[in-house]
């Protein structure tokens, strides 16, 4: 089994006038890597901010936090170059809004980037597998991408568990309404990235709450790799 459990803190919800600090305020409670949610007010109705704002948080917090960008617009190659120049690390897109899939997933691993791809909870799984095995890690959204707090939807994770009993080496990611609610069916389902907004960064002790879901998921992974 090649993937392991990683926690991504959505700084959707954290102070964004200080999100230089939440950010390290984030890693140094143990997050594996930081979710970048990219809002472009016609995508998802909501707005948050692009390249520039990466690269001012990449010299801010150094080259080592692991960049996953959340690109929830309707034209995802427009930032790939502006991104990958800005210091980002991962560029997950939505196939709702890609109109060539496959060139998209080039342009971006040209770029030196790695690939991600989501998917809302409206579309289909079999929509994403055709492209599952050219891509890094699947996003299986757990809302209505736009708004932080909102609440976990269960019944998206027949995909994930589809996905994972498809392609037992392929990072599968979860995002929206994840905490130590939702957690278990995450990890039962075969999540092993997890993305948490609200229910870590506003925690009192985010550095529990990330140690939790990480260990929820570990413990999935090695029934998982027990029952085998
Ligand atoms: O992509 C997102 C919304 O589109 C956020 O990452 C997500 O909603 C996380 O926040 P929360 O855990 O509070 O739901």
């Amino acid at each position: 089994m090649a993937y392991t459990a990683k926690v991504g803190p959505s700084i959707l919800s954290t102070d964004l006038s200080q999100l230089a600090r939440e950010c390290e305020r984030m890693m140094e409670c143990g997050a594996d890597y930081l979710h970048l949610d990219v809002m472009d007010g016609h995508f998802v109705p909501n707005i948050t901010f692009g390249h520039p704002m990466v690269q001012c948080l990449r010299n801010a917090v150094g080259p080592h936090p692991f960049f996953d960008m959340h690109m929830m617009v309707s034209r995802p190659e427009q930032w790939v170059t502006p991104m990958a120049a800005a210091g980002a690390n991962q560029y997950t897109f939505h196939l709702e809004a890609s109109t060539n899939p496959g060139h998209l997933i080039r342009l971006i691993r040209e770029s030196g980037m790695k690939v991600g791809l989501a998917i809302k909870p409206g579309t289909t799984v079999e929509e994403l597998a055709p492209w599952a095995g050219q891509i890094d890690m699947a996003l299986v959204m757990t809302v209505e991408p736009g708004f932080g707090g909102q609440a976990f939807m269960e019944d998206m994770m027949p995909k994930v568990s589809w996905l994972r009993s498809q392609f037992p080496s392929l990072d599968i990611e979860v995002d929206g309404g994840v905490g130590p609610d939702s957690i278990h069916r995450c990890a039962e389902a075969g999540a092993n990235m997890i993305v948490s907004g609200s229910a870590l960064v506003s925690s009192d002790d985010p550095r529990s709450v990330i140690a939790l879901l990480r260990d929820v998921v570990l413990e999935a992974i090695q029934k998982r790799s027990l029952d085998r």
